[in-house]
């Protein structure tokens, strides 16, 4: 499992065709994706799973591993090689019993989520937000790189991603505060150079 560059998108952070920006990021050295379709003019049903299709069809061509968020029905139909779940969404345990064999990701934001979850059922921990971010409309207040280095005291184990207004420039102050890679959206999606940006973080 290689989560060093784990890039998250769904429609609604591009402004031209998700899969040429998938495919650009692809090519330049992403290592994960996670299918994030979800907000404000994010699509629904038949358009979710055929985009979703098409997006897993890149990360196959390129042998990247494709993560669903959130949507525990698409895990099948997609041939996900695992989902990402938060505090918010279904059950740590539930999902496991459901999906014994898939790589499940878990979120977590502060000390309580972390007492209150059954971390160790996680293959991954997502942290964060690191920094503040304008891609989820629901995001807490940025927690800051101490959270990484606190988390990892406690998991020295489990593998670590930071998220949340991580950009080429303060991506590795995530990794040296002990995590195991960085999930992007923006620091991708509004790249003017995608394969540049890619590269740098
Ligand atoms: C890698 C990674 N980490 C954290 C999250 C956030 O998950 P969650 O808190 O459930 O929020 P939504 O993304 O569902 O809005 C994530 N998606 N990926
Ligand atoms: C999905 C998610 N969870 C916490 S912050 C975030 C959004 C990250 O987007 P960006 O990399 O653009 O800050
Ligand atoms: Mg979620």
């Amino acid at each position: 499992m290689n989560l060093r560059k784990y890039f998250i998108m769904g429609s609604q952070n591009c402004d031209r065709k998700p899969e040429d920006i998938l495919e650009e990021a692809a090519k330049s050295g992403i290592t994960a994706f996670q299918f994030r379709e979800k907000g404000e003019g994010s699509l629904t049903y038949e358009k979710k799973l055929a985009l979703g299709r098409r997006l897993r069809d890149i990360c196959a061509r390129h042998n990247i591993m494709f993560f669903i968020n959130d949507d525990i029905d698409l895990v099948e139909p997609l041939a996900a090689d695992g989902i990402h779940v938060g505090q918010d969404d279904m059950q740590l345990e539930k999902v496991r019993k459901m999906f014994p064999d898939k790589i499940i990701g878990l979120s977590v934001s502060n000390q309580t989520e972390a007492d209150n979850s059954t971390v160790q059922l996680a293959d991954y921990l997502g942290a964060g937000s690191v920094f503040a971010t304008s891609s989820k409309d629901d995001a807490a207040q940025a927690v800051g790189l101490k959270w990484i280095r606190d988390l990892r005291i406690q998991y020295p184990n489990i593998p670590i991603v930071g998220i949340g207004g991580i950009t080429e420039e303060n991506a590795s102050s995530v990794i040296d505060a002990g995590a195991d890679g960085t999930a992007v959206i923006s620091a991708i999606t509004r790249a003017d150079n995608i394969g540049a940006a890619v590269k740098k973080l």
